[in-house]
Order: C-alpha cells, then sequence, then structure tokens
C-alpha cells in the first residue's frame, strides 16, 4: 500500500495561469522507463529536469538538506567521509513509514525549489520534468508545476525485470519502493499521455514521436495565449 492518498493533480492546472512555458510531467513506477524517455526527448532538443537528480544534488556532502535529514533521522545518515550512506537510508525508511515521511518532508520541498529554479533558466521549446512522484508526493507540489502529465507503463514484471537488471538490486529492495509509488491502475488514470514500454526502446521512441509534436504545437499555443 502506499503511504499517499489521493492527490489534486487538477491543481496542475494553476501552472496555465502562472507559466507561459509548457511542462510536461513525465513520470512512472520504478524501471518504467522514464531515463529511456527522456534521453529521447533532451536528443530533440528538450530540456529535462529530473528530481532523482536533483534529488542527490541536494543532499550533497555539506548541504542544509543533509544537515536536518542528520538532525532528524539521526548521525547515523552520514558516512565517514560526510557524504548521506545512502543504502542505509534506504534500508531504513522504506522499512519504516515515518522515516520516510520525515525524509520526504525535508527533502520534497527543497527538490521542489530546485526544480522551480531549472524551470525558470529553461530555454527550450518546452521542458520535461521527470520525476517518479509526480503523482504521489501532493506537498511537494510537482505535478503543480505541469500542464501535461505523459505516463510511461509498465507491468510489475518488466519493472521488476528491468530494474533489477540495470542496478543488480534485490527484488526485495525494487518491491520496497514500489510499495511507496502508486499501483500502475492508479497512477495511469492521471495521464493525459499514456506510453506502454512493454517492446523494444524503437517502439517506446515511436510512440514518444508523435507526443513531441504535440506538445510543440501546445508549446506555441502556450506562449501565444493572452497576446
Ligand atoms: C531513500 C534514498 C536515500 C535511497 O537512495 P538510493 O541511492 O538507494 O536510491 P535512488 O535515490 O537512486 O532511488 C532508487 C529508486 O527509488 C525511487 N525513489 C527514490 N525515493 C523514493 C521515494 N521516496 N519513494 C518512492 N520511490 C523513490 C527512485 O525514483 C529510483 O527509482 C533516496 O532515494 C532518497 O533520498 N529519497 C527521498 C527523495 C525522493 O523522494 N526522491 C524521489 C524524487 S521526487
Ligand atoms: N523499451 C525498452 N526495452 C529494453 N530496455 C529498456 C526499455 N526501456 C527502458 N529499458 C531499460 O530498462 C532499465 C530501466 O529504464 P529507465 O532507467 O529508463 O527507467 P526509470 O523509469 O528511469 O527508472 P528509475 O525510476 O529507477 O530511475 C534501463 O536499463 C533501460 O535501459
Amino acid at each position: 500500500m502506499s503511504i499517499y492518498s489521493e492527490t489534486p493533480v487538477h491543481k496542475r492546472q494553476q501552472a496555465k495561469i502562472q507559466n507561459k512555458t509548457l511542462v510536461v510531467g513525465l513520470t512512472g513506477g520504478i524501471g518504467s522507463g522514464k531515463s529511456a524517455a527522456s534521453d529521447w526527448f533532451a536528443a530533440q532538443g528538450i530540456d529535462i529536469i529530473d528530481a532523482d537528480v536533483i534529488a542527490h544534488e541536494v543532499v550533497k556532502k555539506g548541504s542544509p538538506t543533509l544537515r536536518k535529514i542528520q538532525k532528524k533521522l539521526g548521525e547515523w545518515v552520514i558516512d565517514a567521509e560526510g557524504h548521506m550512506d545512502r543504502a542505509a537510508v534506504r534500508t531504513h525508511v522504506f522499512a519504516n513509514p515515518a522515516a520516510l515521511i520525515d525524509l520526504e518532508a525535508i527533502t520534497h520541498p527543497a527538490i521542489r525549489e530546485a526544480a522551480k529554479q531549472q524551470l525558470a533558466a529553461s530555454t527550450s521549446p518546452y521542458v520535461i520534468l521527470s520525476a517518479p512522484l509526480l503523482i504521489e508526493a501532493a506537498e511537494a507540489g510537482l505535478a503543480n508545476l505541469c500542464q501535461r502529465i505523459l505516463v510511461i507503463d509498465v507491468d510489475e514484471e518488466t519493472q521488476l525485470a528491468r530494474a533489477s537488471l540495470r542496478d543488480e538490486q534485490s527484488i526485495v529492495k525494487i518491491k520496497a519502493i514500489m510499495a511507496n509509488q502508486l499501483h500502475r491502475t492508479e497512477r495511469n488514470h492521471h495521464a493525459d499521455d499514456l506510453v506502454v514500454n512493454e517492446e523494444d526502446l524503437a517502439s517506446l521512441h515511436q510512440q514518444l514521436e508523435p507526443l513531441h509534436q504535440t506538445y510543440l504545437k501546445l508549446a506555441q499555443q502556450l506562449k501565444y495565449a493572452g497576446d
């Protein structure tokens, strides 16, 4: 069961008034193919803002966010070199829902802030904001920055197979992460655009191409709306 309740994704409509750059939220479960999709959009010249990358940056050695985590969870979160001991934190939080809530309450606002800064600096026709918890983490408010949501969907067997092959992570660890992510049926329900990534990469790219054309058109409409 996810710790998240039904989230008010409709709030993302607010982004339409606030922002003239089209922001497409890209989401999907662990191992679904978000990075594979982002790589393709990046190759078309589209700026990618990746919440997973930001999540690593905001807790770098000596950062205020890391200090807050240390204060909340304990000294043990820092390794001998002063970095966050990611494996230890992962094992702890995915086995302790309260600790995960504490961790996310610290990291998510920092991730949102950094994402907003990157959005402001973006120059491409539209922007992809990739985040595994785009829909789940309502308080992180990432969905509210997006006008459109693209979901990459694969079944759980494919998720487990691809994620374990990529990272040599155990099935148990991947399942623990999946338990903190929405079930695909619920995630898919929030999609404006849905891509099924069960076939090869060529098939993924083939499905992304018409979406890219749609986003370019929408971006133009948004840019000139109200002028
Ligand atoms: C728990 C942490 C320390 C584990 O670090 P680790 O290096 O082992 O894993 P990594 O960050 O590469 O993530 C592994 C996979 O889990 C997913 N994931 C990460 N955090 C979460 C989370 N809170 N809930 C569900 N899935 C998550 C990632 O998308 C990725 O698919 C780290 O993931 C973290 O700090 N998470 C909290 C920040 C967060 O919510 N990140 C998601 C981006 S919004
Ligand atoms: N259509 C595909 N065919 C074969 N392999 C694929 C396909 N799509 C993605 N993969 C591979 O599956 C693995 C998971 O994909 P990717 O890293 O893009 O997922 P992700 O959603 O970004 O995962 P995470 O949430 O863990 O960051 C990668 O090794 C990737 O190369």
